[in-house]
């Protein structure tokens, strides 16, 4: 295993392998904050794919992110955006934008024959989710949620834990997602409802996603939640706290285990854009964790959003005569790989015609959704706007 800064190193200067004869040419929608990290670095480490264009609402600003990053076509003003997704050397489309238009955007760049690899959460409502996955199979294009760690070796080693038996049968899963003060400043998108805004939209997201994934199943029903608001940004949860109860693990082991498989898995979610300082002036570390407990034991990943920075898996576990054992498991795979970057790899593997290590189907994407709903429903808060654009499909 590197250390941190050789990890480091190599994210931020890849290793550029040759190109392939004809690359996929990206085309990014939006100088967005995160199109670097989760797109740019990884791409110049495969040598499938090449960042061929930037659109922005101002040509200014497409210009300046087009040579901060070498991009050859720089689309900028008003019509910028279907300009890109109407360029024929396109083949895939990048959709950073703020969640009240990745409908819009996607169900555009589909219109326009691109495949698509659409930020998260996938849209503001689970209806445009569904639209937007039975048009891309429709027209036998590639259209991918960028859950990136979903693909990261950490996720799936700790998943390989909670289906092993390892830990009996589990009976909790507890995740959370909670930042200090000051890192989402009032003018951002996340605090805009007409955007698409809100915590649970942004971060629960990620918490619902691997509750969803570590439990195997879609939730039965919302047990309770509740979020924190501000008279400022009265529909806009600053943090949001509910608990879900899930069908047990059909995976859980009969033959392994002798426990009783519990009726229920209950999972608590907790997300937070305003840790408050401790003693009122010493700043939080972010809390980001996700821990399932067994009858015999449990596991947790610290860090789960963002593994291939720094993660561990902890596993405790107790045995028949009370013996409690610990251990700490890293799976940092091949150095510098980000989860974007393995996101990347199963993506053009995709988009290729072969299998990728990891996989998820459209219907995942859209539950997802679907418990966003519930689960702002439940708040009182309500689903976030649905898109009015209309889409001229084929
Ligand atoms: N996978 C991950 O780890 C992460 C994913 N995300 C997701 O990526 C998306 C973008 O997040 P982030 O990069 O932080 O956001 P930014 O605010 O940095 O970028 C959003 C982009 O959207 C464009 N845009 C178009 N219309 C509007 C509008 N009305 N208001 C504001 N921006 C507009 C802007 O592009 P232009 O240049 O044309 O002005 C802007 O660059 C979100 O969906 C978020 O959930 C965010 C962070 C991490
Ligand atoms: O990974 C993330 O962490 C912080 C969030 O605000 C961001 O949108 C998310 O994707």
């Amino acid at each position: 295993m590197a250390s941190l800064f050789k990890r480091l190193y190599l994210v931020f200067y890849p290793p550029q392998p040759e190109p392939t004869s004809s690359p996929l040419k990206f085309g990014i929608l939006g100088a967005a904050a995160i199109a670097p990290i989760a797109l740019i670095l990884p791409v110049k480490n495969h040598a499938d794919a090449v960042v061929h264009a930037i659109a922005a609402r101002d040509q200014k600003r497409a210009d300046a992110f087009a040579k901060k990053h070498s991009i050859a076509k720089a689309y900028g003003g008003p019509t910028a955006y279907q300009e890109l997704l109407d360029d024929p050397e396109i083949d895939v489309v990048y959709n950073p934008l703020p969640n009240s238009l990745h409908y819009e955007w996607t169900m555009k760049a589909l219109a326009a024959g691109k495949h698509v690899l659409l930020e998260k959460p996938s849209a503001d409502t689970a209806e445009e989710t569904r639209r937007m996955f039975d048009y891309a199979e429709k027209k036998g294009l590639v259209l991918l949620e960028a859950f990136h760690y979903r693909f990261h070796p950490a996720t799936r080693r700790t998943k390989e834990i909670v289906d092993s038996g390892e830990l009996g049968a589990i009976t909790h899963i507890e995740t959370k997602m909670a930042i200090p003060r000051g890192f989402v400043k009032d003018n951002d998108i996340r605090m805009s409802y007409g955007l698409g805004g809100g915590c649970l939209m942004d971060m629960g997201c990620y918490t619902l996603s691997i509750s969803r994934y570590f439990a195997g199943a879609d939730p039965l029903r919302v047990v309770t939640a509740s979020a924190d608001t501000s008279s400022a940004f009265p529909r806009i949860d600053i943090g949001t706290t509910a608990t879900l109860a899930f069908p047990p693990l059909s995976s859980a082991p009969s033959a392994a285990s002798p426990d009783a498989t519990p009726s229920e898995i209950t999972t608590t979610m907790t997300t937070q854009y305003r840790l408050a300082p401790r003693l009122g002036f010493i700043p939080q570390f972010p809390q980001v964790y996700v821990r399932a407990v067994g009858t015999r034991g449990e596991v947790s990943l610290f860090n789960f959003p963002g593994p291939w920075l720094y993660h561990y898996i902890t596993v405790k576990t107790t045995d028949e005569n009370g013996v409690t054992k610990t251990r700490t498991e890293k799976a940092y795979g091949d150095d510098g790989w980000t989860t974007y970057r393995h996101q990347l790899e199963a993506f053009i593997d995709k988009v290729r015609g072969r299998t990728p290590d990891h996989w998820y189907d459209a219907q995942d994407s859209v539950s997802n959704l679907q418990w966003i709903e519930r689960i702002y429903e439940a708040t009182g808060l309500g689903s976030r706007p649905e898109s009015t654009a209309q889409i001229a499909t084929d």
